[in-house]
């Protein structure tokens, strides 16, 4: 594993943000299983934890580390694993139905990968059917799965949309996130009100008219 020191991550600052589309994920990531995981990570957080001069003798302190372990591996980080991807069922497209469908104000739970704090928000998807139709919950399942990674927002809106490009044989989706990341609102610069919007699409959703539509539905709800 390349080591990096405290003035190297000064000076990449932004320029670490990821190029690829792919989460970076160890090859060997999920020879252990999550039980075993678990178990390292309760030891590991444990040390964390006195480090900081806790003493987990405490009545309340002491199934801290579990606990950590288990909301990162069974809860907040079950995305990292493939085995846990939704299964997206889409079906024929027999009502002929060839205008957009919109699924709004999905909930964006995740985290920030840059400093593992929460990231919240909404996401807004439409995609204008050919062949295939999908469950509107798969969409919602398949931004949970994703979102339940260490994230970026813009790598995010891109995974998302490149399965649901792939799923639904078709280029023109549109994924819209707008979110609140806790790293810039509770600490850093500690700015309480702004927060991010991503915009991801491709085929007919290059047209601005097409995506003028789809905005000004989102806006109107
Ligand atoms: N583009 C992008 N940046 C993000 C996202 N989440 C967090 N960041 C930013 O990642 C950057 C990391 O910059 P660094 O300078 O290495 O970290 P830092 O010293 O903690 O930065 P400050 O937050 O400015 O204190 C920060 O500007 C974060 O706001 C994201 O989803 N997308
Ligand atoms: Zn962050």
């Amino acid at each position: 594993m390349r080591k990096i020191d405290k003035e190297t991550v000064e000076i990449v600052g932004d320029n670490h943000i990821s190029t690829s589309v792919e989460t970076p994920i160890l090859k060997n990531a999920f020879e252990k299983s999550d039980d075993q995981k678990i178990e390292r990570i309760q030891h590991l957080f444990g040390e964390i934890m006195k480090e900081l001069g806790l003493d987990l003798n405490d009545d309340s302190l002491s199934g801290t580390p579990y606990r950590f372990a288990k909301m990162y591996v069974k809860e907040l980080f079950y995305g990292l694993n493939p085995k846990n991807k939704p299964r997206l069922s889409v079906f024929e497209n027999k009502y002929r139905y060839q205008k957009m469908l919109v699924e709004q104000n999905i909930t964006i739970d995740s985290s920030c990968e840059h400093h593992f704090l929460p990231i919240t928000g909404h996401a807004h998807i439409a995609y204008i059917p050919k062949n295939k139709v999908i469950g509107l919950s798969k969409i919602n399942r398949l931004v949970d799965y994703y979102a339940h990674r260490p994230q970026v927002q813009e790598r995010l809106s891109l995974q998302i949309l490149r399965d649901l490009q792939h799923i639904l044989e078709t280029d023109d989706v549109i994924v819209m996130i707008s979110a609140k990341h806790l790293c810039v609102s509770s600490r850093g610069i500690k700015d309480k009100d702004s927060f991010t919007t991503t915009l991801e699409y491709g085929g007919c959703f290059n047209q601005a008219t097409k995506r003028n539509e789809f905005l000004k539905l989102i806006d109107h709800v």
